[in-house]
């Protein structure tokens, strides 16, 4: 059995190092035309064809001008070990229609991705419409049977990322963002990309503790309702004894704890018979077992319980790390919590109680966030899950791939949808800045023709529309696509998830705010050269059939 099968039985993803892949990635995962097309491509002796293939998507994730493109790095690695094993070309000789040709599947035994060229946009870089986040060349029959498994790499890997990377705009840079959503996400496999992918888009961490293992992300948590609810009274409670941090002597947190009850019960004018014995029970278990990372969920009247053991905590020599609210309205309990600690911090001398951590979830989304920031909150951490792991707002990235040149002649696509026509021909990608630093445009040009030039005019085109154009002179022009992959081998330093990260937020801040904002953004603008404007429109010309009236 190979790695790559051992990878598959032996759980999805494999650990082992930097190459390692999640198992399930490999030739075929794929769609069946893929390889039913290869069939017939080598049936027409199409074997020594060559083409070039675009990446990209036509149209923004959720209502946005932007996206952040993600999952280069597994595309690369699929490339990397891109083979057909034996038990696959077994598997295919039982499943494709009878008839097949024995030779067909000795060429499929030999065919990896040695002789494919892939251009892409750096991880972690803003991408728009129509702009190919990748590009690949090579023989026709590989970089066709390379389509699917691309597209499922890149398409939620991106649109994930673009989600987080949302979800921290409206946040704010000061807001501490953790995912919580494997229970709900498209299954372990999509769990476990949402954890990396919103980790790349900006969220600081996940309570899924396999991606913190796999990724080197940071993993962080609270408890559930469960842990709170299976207390139903002080008396359940087997230990209550702690060591002093300082003087080591053991004491009796219940006793200190509930001593802060009766006296916070005054301050807070909240009567101790509100607050539930079981809920008591449950926190000063919780607080004996992480007496320095003492964290409780509390419902609405759990904040006279969290402030009782945490001031008997503080008894002990340890400082309580704060609360989670997830129920009710968050807007209004958090600021009730964090008057609450102020009270304490006050009436205690604990000045370290004004900084609890308040942590928030319940089926936040992008919309909750920017309407809590309406409202006023104190919240310093948001826990997601659903919103965020399922896109809910838009569940797919409609990322596609089409052949753009064969054996050096140009294709397009032709579409009544004026959108859905390809870019036909070898293309270039370049973005060009202003004077303060903005991207102004991305434009795209025939490979043949030279670089735009810093301080020079060019004439930008919009693609299709003939009279949209407009003059830049760049103060600085940034050729978006370097060589991935070429001769077997992975020719760029690839970045560590921290530094796409970084990179994520560097690219944003490129973009002006009125590209950004929730509320109709200002579509960015992606042109053609004057060149490549008249190259489409005469291939369209020449493809497009003439009707007849009769
Ligand atoms: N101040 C607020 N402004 C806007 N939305 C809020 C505010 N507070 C809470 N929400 C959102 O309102 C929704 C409340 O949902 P729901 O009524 O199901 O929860 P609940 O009854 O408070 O709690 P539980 O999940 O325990 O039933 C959640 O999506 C939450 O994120
Ligand atoms: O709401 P999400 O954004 O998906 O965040 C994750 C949620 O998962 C947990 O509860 P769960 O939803 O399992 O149960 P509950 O709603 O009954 O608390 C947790 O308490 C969060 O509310
Ligand atoms: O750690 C948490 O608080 C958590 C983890 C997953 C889902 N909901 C909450
Ligand atoms: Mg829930």
């Amino acid at each position: 059995m190979n790695d790559r099968e051992l990878g598959c039985a032996g759980g999805q993803f494999m650990d082992r190092g930097r190459m390692n892949q999640n198992g399930v990635v490999q030739p075929l995962l794929t769609d069946l035309y893929q390889i039913t097309m290869a069939y017939a491509y080598w049936k027409s002796d199409k074997t020594d064809d060559t083409a070039v293939f675009d990446l990209f998507f036509r149209n923004n994730p959720f209502h946005g001008e932007f996206t952040i493109f993600a999952g280069l790095e597994e595309c690369l690695k699929f490339l990397d070990s891109f083979h057909y094993s034996q038990s696959d070309i077994e598997y295919l000789k039982q499943t494709l229609p009878e008839g097949i040709e024995h030779e067909f599947f000795e060429y499929l035994g030999n065919l990896t991705a040695r002789d494919v060229t892939l251009y892409a946009i750096d991880e972690g870089t803003v991408a728009f419409p129509r702009v190919p986040i990748i590009k690949i060349e090579g023989p026709l029959i590989i970089v066709q049977l390379l389509e699917t498994t691309l597209l499922t790499l890149v398409n939620y890997a991106s649109l994930m990322a673009t989600n987080a990377a949302r979800y921290r705009m409206v946040a704010g840079k000061h807001v501490k963002l953790l995912e919580f959503g494997l229970r709900r996400a498209q299954g372990p496999d999509g769990g476990l990309s949402a954890s990396k992918y919103s980790y790349t888009g900006g969220f600081d961490g996940t309570s899924n503790v396999l991606a913190g293992k796999l990724f080197n992300i940071p993993v962080k948590g609270t408890h559930a309702h469960a842990y709170i609810t299976s207390f139903s009274s002080i008396g359940e409670l087997k230990t209550r004894l702690i060591k002093h941090k300082q003087t080591g002597i053991m004491e009796d947190l219940l006793e200190h704890a509930i001593k802060h009850r009766g006296l916070l019960s005054h301050l807070l004018d909240v009567s101790t018979e509100e607050s539930s014995e079981g809920e008591l029970a449950a926190m000063v278990s919780y607080a004996i077992a992480f007496p320095d990372g003492f964290m409780a969920l509390v419902d609405t009247s759990g904040l006279l319980n969290f402030s009782a053991v945490a001031l008997a905590l503080n008894d002990l020599g340890y400082h309580a790390l704060g609360i989670r609210i997830d129920s009710g309205d968050l807007a209004y309990l958090s600021c009730l919590a964090r008057e609450t600690f102020e009270k304490v911090a006050e009436r205690f001398k604990v000045p370290w109680f004004n900084k609890l951590t308040i942590v928030a979830s319940n089926d936040i989304n992008e919309d909750t966030i920017l309407s809590l920031n309406e409202q006023g909150h104190k919240i310093d951490c948001f826990g997601i899950g659903t919103h965020l792991v399922t896109c809910q707002r838009q569940p797919a990235l409609g990322c596609v791939y089409k052949l753009v040149e064969i054996n050096g002649q140009p294709r397009i696509k032709l579409s009544q949808d004026v959108e859905k026509v390809t870019m036909p021909g070898n293309k270039n990608a370049y973005r060009l800045y202003s004077a303060d630093g903005h991207a102004l445009i991305d434009l795209l040009q025939k490979v043949s023709e030279p670089p735009p030039a810093v301080g020079q005019k060019v004439l930008c085109r919009h693609p299709f529309q003939e009279s949209k154009r407009a003059y830049v002179i760049p103060s600085h022009v940034e050729s978006l696509y370097k060589v991935y992959w070429k001769a077997g081998k992975i020719c760029q330093q690839l970045p560590t998830l921290e530094q796409v990260r970084e990179k994520v937020q560097i690219s944003l801040k490129t973009l002006r705010n009125d590209h950004k904002r929730t509320l109709n953004p200002t579509p960015y603008k992606v042109a053609v050269s004057d060149n490549l404007y008249n190259f489409i429109h005469d291939l369209w010309l020449q493809n497009a059939p003439i009707g007849e009236l009769s």
